[in-house]
């Protein structure tokens, strides 16, 4: 079974996505980390992510980037959003997550086009959003938590900006699939957004 989880930035679509793999004993890729270590790499060559050419070169990133402390940073976030906005990065990456979706026995996917682009054949797919300003505060508390120093508003225009640029750009924007479920989690809880995600994902499964 391939599930597909998409949505906006701190929306809890990768805590969902964790759950629903444990849930179902299935694999579970954040995608989101391979724009972010792309992100990074274009930084550290001392690169402009806007840049095609510096974004493009860094997709042969080493895979010990995706466990570099450094790309849960809200600097690897804006990195990630801007790379991401390139055809040719977005080419780099697709093949290992499509492999990733398509191994024997299905996986979870979280990001901004698996639903509609790296596995539009998914058997489950959920759009998992948010209120800009509960979705600032749950990254805030995140950071806040990890001992990194952010202010509420900066952090709430990040999010802002970044959904504007994910949902604007002309290759694979942020965009609900058409047959995917939408899942609000403003008002939930993480124990509640994730029963949601079951019953959401075993309707959708149900022959
Ligand atoms: N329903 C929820 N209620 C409260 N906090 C949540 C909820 N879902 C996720 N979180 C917290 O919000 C932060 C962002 O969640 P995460 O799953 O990483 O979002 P995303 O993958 O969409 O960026 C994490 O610290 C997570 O624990
Ligand atoms: N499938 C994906 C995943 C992430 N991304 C990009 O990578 C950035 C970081 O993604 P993320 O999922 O790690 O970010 P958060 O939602 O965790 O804040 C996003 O803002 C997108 O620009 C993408 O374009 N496509």
């Amino acid at each position: 079974m391939i599930i597909a989880v998409d949505g906006p930035a701190a929306s809890g679509k990768g805590t969902i996505g964790r759950a629903l793999a444990e849930h179902y004993g299935l694999p579970h890729l954040d995608t989101g980390l391979l724009y972010r270590a792309v992100g990074i790499a274009v930084l550290r060559h001392g690169g402009n992510p806007e840049n095609h050419a510096d974004a493009v070169k860094a997709c042969d990133f080493s895979t010990a980037m995706l466990d570099d402390p450094e790309i849960r940073s809200e600097a690897a976030s804006r990195a990630a959003s801007a790379v991401s906005a390139h055809k040719d990065v977005r080419a780099a990456l697709l093949e290992r997550q499509r492999a990733f979706a398509r191994q024997p026995g299905g996986a979870v996917l979280d990001g901004r086009d698996i639903g509609t682009v790296i596995a539009p054949e998914a058997d489950a797919k959920l759009f998992v959003t948010a209120s800009p300003a509960v979705r600032a505060e749950r990254r805030f508390a995140e950071l806040t938590k990890r001992g990194v120093h952010v202010m509420l508003d900066h952090v709430l225009h990040d999010i802002e900006a970044r959904d504007a640029r994910d949902s604007g750009r002309s290759v694979a924007p942020l965009i609900q699939a058409p047959d995917a479920d939408l899942l609000d989690t403003t008002n939930l809880t993480i124990g509640d957004a994730v029963r949601q995600a079951i019953s959401l994902v075993e309707a959708q499964v149900k022959p």
